[in-house]
């Protein structure tokens, strides 16, 4: 393909995710995929250059651009080299006229923007959009910080979390020797610190994965764990499923899955009612920390959605605050920046209810922060609501934790 066929190309694919992204369709990787099965006649090359380029447009335009060319417009306005493949040939885009549109602004949805923290200065703010590395925790058990040195001398070890490593992003794992073996997984150290989070001074013999989806943070748990009983419940029988293959390859069979009927989680759920030592709420929510790995999905929030998936968060903690027993714990979990999600769903839900006290285990990793998401510091008079990890301070994706004690 020509460079100018390659920025056509990528125009098509920025149009698909746009497309989908107004209709709540497929994620742009699953488009993606489908984009280039369609088209055997590109090389690797094309495609990476295609994939490149239509994820910098996506990263580079918080608000909806009108349409793929309009967005890589956008960029070229920024990129002279770019805009020089404007230039009409056969499979090239058209050359820019003068009024088309042009996306422009900054790379994250104003409305956004405005909910942000206080703490988000515009370094803060563009690291929300920086590209991911691949971030992988290990098995000690099966594995040790040498024999993957060997395999890939670029590894980095956090200084931080005990099992966690961290590759380029796009380094390929999935045909590795310790992938086989089961000794590693694929987890951001975001993820890592919450798993961290949820170890208290005596070791959990009932825990309860509330939202555990395809297993994350299960599994993880479960490695730290070996001899708790751990039940991982989800409304979405897929993600279960997707978790069947993770659990076996690692060899954990103290995890039961518990699929819940979405508003009649209930039902499935009385047995355990004040009997977990342990709970982990690792809620649905905006996925507004999440954007490197998902940029498109900044597109797809609104207002509306995010007081839905507020209530929701609210909802499940209270479900969750039934099953802690007196003297047990609950950590909540969102991988949103936004303190409607995190900081305020602490306050309403664990600071101001009788009966449960927050406790923030330190840590190396992320800063504490109080409801209304300022920073925390020694000076100040209210607890912290829980911790937040951003990718500029810490590296990993953004989340919001926190942990609660059951008096
Ligand atoms: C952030 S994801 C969990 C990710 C998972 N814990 C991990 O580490 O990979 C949130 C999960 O909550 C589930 N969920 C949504 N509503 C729920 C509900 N009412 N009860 C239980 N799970 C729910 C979703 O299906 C989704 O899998």
């Amino acid at each position: 393909m020509t460079p100018a066929a390659r920025v056509q190309a990528a125009i098509d694919l920025v149009d698909a995710i746009l497309g989908a992204a107004r209709g709540q369709g497929a994620s742009a990787d699953t488009l993606a995929r489908n984009f280039f099965r369609e088209r055997r006649y590109m090389g690797s090359g094309d495609r990476r250059a295609v994939r490149d380029l239509a994820w910098r447009a996506v990263r580079r335009f918080g608000e909806l651009p009108q349409n793929g060319r309009a967005a890589l417009a956008g960029l070229a306005r920024e990129d002279a080299a770019l805009a020089e493949l404007f230039d009409g040939s056969t499979y090239g885009p058209a050359a820019l006229a003068e009024n088309e549109p042009v996306a422009s602004g900054g790379v994250i949805p104003a409305w956004i923007e405005a909910l942000l923290p206080p703490l988000f200065d515009e370094a803060e703010k563009a690291a929300l959009l920086d590209r991911a590395p691949l971030d992988l925790r290990y098995d000690p058990a099966r594995t040790d910080p040498d024999a993957l040195r060997a395999i890939w001398p670029e590894i980095e070890f956090s200084d931080a979390l005990p099992r966690a490593a961290r590759l380029p992003g796009n380094t390929p794992v999935d045909d590795s020797a310790p992938w086989q073996a089961g000794a590693i997984d694929v987890q951001d150290w975001g993820s890592q610190a919450i798993v961290q989070t949820c170890l208290g001074e005596q070791a959990p013999a009932l825990v309860i994965d509330l939202c555990a989806g395809a297993g994350g943070k299960t599994l993880a748990l479960s490695a730290l764990l070996p001899e708790a009983r751990i039940i991982a419940s989800d409304t979405s029988r897929d993600r279960l499923q997707a978790m069947e293959p993770r659990r076996k390859r690692a060899g954990r069979d103290r995890i039961e899955p518990l699929l819940l009927d979405p508003k009649r989680e209930w039902e499935r759920l009385a047995p355990f009612e004040g009997q977990a030592d342990l709970v982990l709420v690792d809620a649905p929510c905006s996925g507004s920390g999440t954007w490197r790995r998902n940029p498109e999905t900044r597109w797809r929030l609104t207002p509306d959605r995010l007081a839905r998936v507020a209530a929701e968060q609210a909802r499940l903690i209270e479900i969750a605050q039934r099953l802690v027993r007196p003297g047990g714990a609950l950590v909540y979990a969102v991988c949103s920046l936004l303190p409607d999600e995190g900081p305020r769903q602490a306050e309403r839900g664990l600071c101001d209810r009788e009966g449960w006290t927050i406790v923030n285990p330190d840590m190396q990793i992320g800063r504490l922060i109080g409801a209304d998401g300022r920073l925390c510091d020694a000076s100040d008079p209210a607890p912290a609501a829980g911790r937040l990890l951003t990718p500029r301070h810490d590296g990993t994706d953004g989340f919001f934790f926190t942990r609660a004690r059951r008096s």
